[in-house]
């Protein structure tokens, strides 16, 4: 027996606590990640979005690396170790690329050579890529390795912690590292501190690893059961090519195609397999879930800046973890038991399917709210189109007339001005609050907030005639941004209660419904879908492009709606298995296995004496 507390194997908390630091470190550096290609590197707005989309999407690839690494040689401990080693590696690589001191011989406050800061960048990033996906499908799998056969209760309660722990890390994270941008920092001239705003990320990894460390003498370790993948790899091509060779139809039909393999093959991989198959399978439509959830971070983000509420961008980035925090207690206390006390069987499932089908009413009401944006917004002309502005300065009324096939916008203003020099000019600037001319002798000042999304035209007479600030009139041709902010919330809410259901569900399914042996595969497997989530929004944003924001909010929110109809067929035919059983059963029935499982039992029960006593020596050490 390992050491426990509440029921709960205290190794575990070594665990969660590493992922907390792990995650803050993560979403930390991503926080100010595009901040720093758009400001530092000066990089343009398109190129910055696709490298960071580029980075988040590698991140999701790299797990089945990781998987593949801890599977089939290294063990999910081991793995976990070296790959935080890369990790922590990329983060302060990282940190140091974001010095401009280091080329900024000039000293004028920008680097002098980007190409170093830039290739230093990249291999701190890619580095990083490696790390967080590598050890992501073995933390969560390593953590559930904990757990003993009859602690499945307690298993799914630590998969909903280990999610808090990820959502308050990168709440706290995200909360701190633009600050920590904000502040001022360098050698020979004071910038904004990105060295910082990574480099606390990096000593959060550094501090993570250390705490997995300090975990090492209570943990489980399974070790890795050789080349995993690629004996899954040749089975499954034998099986292939056996039932090609056989196709006649003078052979007897095989309950499954995979039972093509047993001439060569052992039962018990076929086995399992069979199982991995089958969850694999069942994943295929899953990644149009992440393609709606991940459009949190542009689309979403995009459609706040056309609103108003100044400071509430802020809070509205940190509302999922927030929420996150809430409903899964929520969730896990309240409303999934009473749903059980109804009688009804809440499988995990149909919990997703219930997840999908909140993700597509989240977009619907993204769109619900863009069309009352849309509203507001003002008329650009089309390209079939042109805009005239006709300012009347005359102090009566004045007709204009136009060739009566053009439509026209007219404006008309019953302004008095005498101009008589047309000088023209736009600022565009944020934050106005003061703003002051010079008019004659008048220095002429208009102390007033300047609504965000607003453009104002100031009308200013000439000096011969007029010289008070009084006769300088205001004309506003776009009304500030009017719908609030806080319209988003809903959208938020509903995305997030559809995150719980199936983000948090989907990882405890994946861990569940896994053999022993290919845990981290499928917890790979997993992530993958996310990866190509994102990968069809890239897609869909360059090719579907969509004349009105809304009607796109629409279609994805049917798309997924259509899919989550196929998921629930799939998934109703779906059998849950307990992988534990079904391997013992394929052992029985190969028929010599009982005395190689009674060593294996009994190799357990070593194990557990010895980390006994190793426990034990600890005790009396201290
Ligand atoms: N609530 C948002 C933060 C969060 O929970 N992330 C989790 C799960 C996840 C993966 N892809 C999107 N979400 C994680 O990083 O493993």
């Amino acid at each position: 027996m390992t050491a426990e507390c509440c029921g709960y194997p205290i190794s575990i908390f070594f665990i969660v606590v590493n992922e907390f630091c792990e995650r803050f470190s993560y979403y930390g550096m991503r926080a100010v990640l595009v901040l720093y290609f758009r400001y530092f590197l000066l990089w343009d707005d398109d190129l910055a979005t696709s490298i960071y989309h580029a980075f988040v999407a590698l991140c999701y690839l790299t797990p089945i690396l990781g998987a593949i690494i801890a599977d089939s040689w290294l063990g999910k401990f081991k793995t976990i170790i070296y790959l935080s080693i890369v990790y922590a590696i990329g983060q302060v690589t990282m940190a140091i690329s974001t010095i401009h001191d280091i080329t900024d011989a000039n000293r004028d406050g920008t680097p002098d050579n980007f190409t170093f800061h830039i290739a230093l960048s990249m291999l701190g990033l890619i580095l990083i890529a490696l790390g967080t996906g590598g050890i992501k499908p073995c933390v969560a799998a390593f953590g559930g390795d904990q757990f003993q056969e009859h602690q499945s209760r307690q298993l799914n309660t630590f998969f909903s912690v280990f999610y808090l722990c990820i959502n308050a890390g990168s709440l706290l994270s995200t909360l701190i590292t633009p600050v920590l941008r904000a502040q001022e920092c360098g050698i020979h001239t004071q910038q904004q501190c990105y060295p910082l705003a990574f480099g606390v990320p990096a000593v959060l990894m550094v501090i993570s690893l250390v705490v997995f460390i300090a975990g090492s003498g209570m943990y489980v370790k399974t070790d890795p059961e050789g080349n995993i993948m690629w004996s899954v790899c040749k089975c499954i091509g034998f099986a292939i090519k056996n039932r090609f060779r056989h196709r006649s139809s003078s052979y007897p039909k095989r309950e499954h195609w995979m039972d093509w393999a047993n001439e060569k093959y052992d039962k018990l991989l076929i086995a399992q397999i069979k199982m991995v198959l089958k969850v694999l399978f069942l994943y295929i439509p899953l990644p149009m879930f992440w393609t709606l959830f991940d459009q949190k971070g542009s689309r979403w983000t995009l459609q706040a800046t056309t609103m108003s509420g100044d400071f509430v961008s802020i809070l509205i980035s940190t509302v999922n973890p927030i929420l996150i925090l809430t409903l899964v207690p929520i969730m896990d206390r309240l409303i999934f038991p009473l749903i059980q006390k109804c009688g009804l069987n809440f499988s995990p499932l149909k919990r997703m399917t219930v997840g999908m089908l909140f993700a597509a009413m989240a977009f619907v009401s993204a769109a619900l709210v863009q069309i009352e944006i849309d509203k507001t917004l003002p008329n650009f002309p089309s390209s079939s189109e042109s805009q005239l502005k006709v300012v009347n300065t005359y102090s009566t009324t004045l007709n204009v007339t136009i060739s009566p096939n053009e439509h026209l916008l007219i404006e008309s203003f019953g302004v008095q001005l005498h101009t008589s020099k047309h000088t023209y000019s736009t600022i565009s600037c944020m934050f106005v609050n003061d703003f002051s001319l010079i008019h004659g002798e008048q220095w002429c000042e208009f102390s007033r907030k300047f609504g965000f999304g607003a453009s104002y035209t100031f009308l200013i007479p000439s000096t011969v005639f007029s010289d008070d600030c009084e006769s300088i009139t205001e004309v506003e041709d776009m009304k500030p941004n009017s719908v609030h902010m806080a319209l988003q919330i809903p959208q938020y809410f509903l995305i997030t209660t559809g995150e719980v259901m199936f983000s948090v569900t989907g990882l405890q399914f994946s861990y569940s419904q896994a053999p022993k042996n290919m845990k981290s595969v499928l917890q790979a497997g997993w992530l993958c879908t996310n990866a190509v989530g994102n990968i069809i929004v890239l897609i869909v944003a360059e090719l579907g492009k969509l004349p009105k924001q809304w009607a796109e909010y629409l279609l994805f929110a049917s798309l997924l709606v259509a899919v989550s109809i196929i998921f629930s067929i799939m998934a109703y035919f779906y059998t849950y298995i307990d992988p534990a059983e079904i391997e013992a059963q394929v052992r029985k029935e190969q028929g010599l296995e009982p005395e190689e499982m009674e060593k294996e039992t009994l190799e357990m029960e070593e194990k557990d004496e010895d980390q006994k006593n190793e426990q034990g020596v600890k005790q009396t050490k201290i």
